[in-house]
């Protein structure tokens, strides 16, 4: 028979061992009861500390362009605040979910060049890392803090995942719109969780955008919003920066698409690079919707990055528009998974030029062409217009 003292000791080291599971091993949460409630509060902080690092760097752009962009060899930029905060988004999934993988836009390759630019631009790097840290040090309870050049390398490249159709991995834009945060314009920090080829969380933080926008020239109220949405549970807004704390849904404002149908009270949004979407083509699109050449100007509004999808989500405007500007690109799906939950969630749809919902399971890139997103009761008005223009542009 097992003695009393034997049994005892077993289920004390038991009792221990559960212990110091939960309050040394893993990070400290408080408990909430929602689907992917631990998934939103992690995301959200992460996201939350990359949107006050790039924020900072935004406020002082002239010196973030100059001294710390590099040219990628597809010719697009990345700065030293598209590496600082993937690595500090990556590094966060990993402590929490280890397991977990990541297909993030960014590599630290031409980082750990023996180059002078190369070590000055990790040199500042490590720095912003280390400012954005002490300033929200309140979070780093939940999303650990990185002090080693080498561990911000090994973060940074966590995201190389290729994707696919089974299982769970994450989806990063560090910073989408690298040109319109190098311009001092709209920029976005998304972050997304994909199983099964399916987005089911999403986060994006807008540190320049405003809470209300009517027009390219009416934008106003507080600036800095915090997008998120979680499958079969709506989408919400919070302000970004009010406070460092996580703010749970039910203290965030639900957010929902509009229902408009009238051509003259619709908007529509799409970016601002000539070489991301054709204009021409949106342009055709829009007369064919029935917008008058008088107040088409007026009912479009320009913003780069996923902050279209966040306008939208809010009701603000009706329709996205995003058609390709040659047959060969495929979109990657980080610039838009966060964003696809996002419109789902507040009513709307999205697809491709054809109207076929996006498949998140492909890889790094989406299978098809283009992007197009609406409220639910203009969506296949839309998509026929697209048709329609496209099959004219072909002749
Ligand atoms: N040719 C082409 N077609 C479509 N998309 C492209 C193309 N080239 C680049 N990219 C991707 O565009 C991402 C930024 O999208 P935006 O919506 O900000 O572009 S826009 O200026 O508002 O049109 C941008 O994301 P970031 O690199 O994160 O900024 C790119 O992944
Ligand atoms: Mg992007
Ligand atoms: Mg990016
Ligand atoms: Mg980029």
């Amino acid at each position: 028979m097992i003695s009393r003292k034997l049994l005892f000791s077993v289920i004390f080291t038991i009792f221990l061992a559960s212990l110091i599971r939960t309050f040394v091993t893993r990070p400290v949460l408080k408990v909430m009861s929602h689907p992917y409630a631990r998934e939103l509060e992690v995301a959200t902080l992460a996201v939350k500390r990359a949107s006050v690092l790039t924020k900072k760097l935004s406020d002082s752009i002239a010196e973030t362009s100059k001294s710390g962009t590099q040219i990628k060899n597809d010719k697009s930029p990345v700065t030293v605040g598209d590496y600082a905060a993937q690595a500090i988004i990556n590094h966060a999934i990993k402590l929490n979910f280890p397991t977990d993988n990541i297909v993030g836009e960014e590599d630290s390759e031409s980082l750990k060049e023996e180059t002078e630019e190369a070590q000055q631009l990790t040199g500042r790097i490590m720095q912003i890392i280390a400012d954005v840290q002490a300033q929200t040090s309140s979070s780093s309870d939940v999303l650990g803090t990185l002090d080693l050049v080498n561990a911000v390398y090994d973060s940074i490249d966590f995201g190389n995942y290729e994707g696919g159709s089974k299982g769970r991995f994450w989806a990063l834009d560090p910073i989408d719109g690298t040109k319109g945060f190098l311009r001092g314009d709209q920029f976005a920090v998304c972050l997304a969780l994909v199983e099964d080829g399916k987005v089911v969380l999403g986060v994006i933080g807008c540190p320049n955008l405003a809470e209300n926008i009517q027009s390219n020239e009416n934008q106003s109220g507080v600036v800095g919003g915090l997008y998120s949405a979680i499958k079969g549970l709506g989408a919400y807004y919070t302000p970004l920066f009010e406070n460092e704390e996580f703010v749970p849904l039910e203290r965030q404002e639900k957010i929902h698409m509009s229902s408009t149908t009238d051509p003259a009270e619709l908007k529509v949004v799409e970016g601002v690079e000539k070489g991301h979407s054709s204009h021409s083509t949106q342009s055709l699109i829009k007369t064919q919707l029935g917008f008058s050449e008088e107040t088409v100007a007026g009912q479009t509004i320009n913003l780069d990055s996923q902050v279209k999808y966040c306008v939208l989500a809010k009701g603000l405007a009706d329709i996205y528009l995003r058609l390709p500007i040659n047959d060969k690109y495929r979109e990657k799906i980080w610039d838009h998974a966060a964003g696809n939950i996002l419109l789902y969630e507040s009513g709307g749809q999205v697809g491709d030029v054809l109207g076929t919902a996006l498949d998140f399971g492909k890889g790094r890139l989406l299978d098809s062409q283009g992007v197009i997103a609406a409220n639910k009761n203009v969506f296949s008005k839309v998509i026929a217009a697209v048709e329609s223009v496209l099959l004219e542009e072909k002749k």
